[in-house]
């Protein structure tokens, strides 16, 4: 089983890639878990932007134990503690407000904020958090703007997301700031309804290597 989490640091180390998945039936939550699993790459964010996004975070939680399963696209106080008691091991937002973070950090689990500005990224720093999602990635200045920071505030860790292909995830990986990259392209909506786990799994080992 692999460990949970217990700090941002530890969401960024699970490995170089975080998919995000959107999932429309919660049927396809396991098998869909097991293939990112059998590639390689155990943590699995569940965006809460489906009606079925908590009852696939609670399968795979009780299924699929060697997954570290958490919710995305946490907007809202109420959205992490839903999350959480579904069973999230970690939460993600896309963006972060002072009540975000609160409501995120009140659940105990550990999570990374949204952030796309320096000065964002200056006030969850006086909160104590150092580890956080660069979104939307490539819209917001790509690698090139995360080098620039990295002179600055050297001690912020990111996991870009946003745009990012696996093209383009190997120049934001050579960064030092640079944790893990997240993206969508791991699960295509076209192999996920047609069940084509192999495949996926295939585009998991890819991303692994990395
Ligand atoms: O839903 C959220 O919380 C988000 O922040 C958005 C996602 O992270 C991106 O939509 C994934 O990016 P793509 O790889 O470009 O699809």
């Amino acid at each position: 089983m692999t460990t949970n989490p217990r700090s941002g640091a530890d969401i960024l180390d699970l490995a170089p890639v975080m998919p995000v998945v959107v999932v429309s039936e919660a049927e396809s939550a396991v098998p869909l878990a097991r293939a990112l699993v059998a590639g390689g790459l155990p943590g699995i964010e569940v965006t809460l932007r489906t009606p079925a996004a908590l009852e696939a975070i609670a399968r795979i939680a009780a299924e699929v134990p060697e997954a570290v399963v958490g919710a995305g696209t946490v907007v809202t106080p109420e959205q992490a503690a839903a999350a959480a008691k579904a069973g999230a091991r970690f939460l993600v937002s896309p963006g972060c407000t002072d009540g975000l973070a609160s409501a995120m950090a009140d659940t105990g689990l550990p999570f990374l904020p949204g952030v796309g500005t320096v000065s964002e990224a200056l006030a969850l720093l006086e909160r104590g958090v150092s580890e956080m999602k660069f979104f939307p990635a490539e819209a917001s200045g790509g690698a090139a703007f995360l080098k620039s920071l990295a002179g600055p505030l050297p001690q912020v860790r990111f996991c870009p997301t946003g745009g990012i292909t696996v093209a383009s995830a190997p120049a934001y990986l050579a960064l030092p700031n640079v944790g893990c990259v997240g993206g969508s392209w791991l699960t295509p909506a076209d192999l996920v309804a047609a069940g084509e786990w192999e495949r996926i799994t295939g585009l998991a080992r890819e991303a692994a290597a990395f």
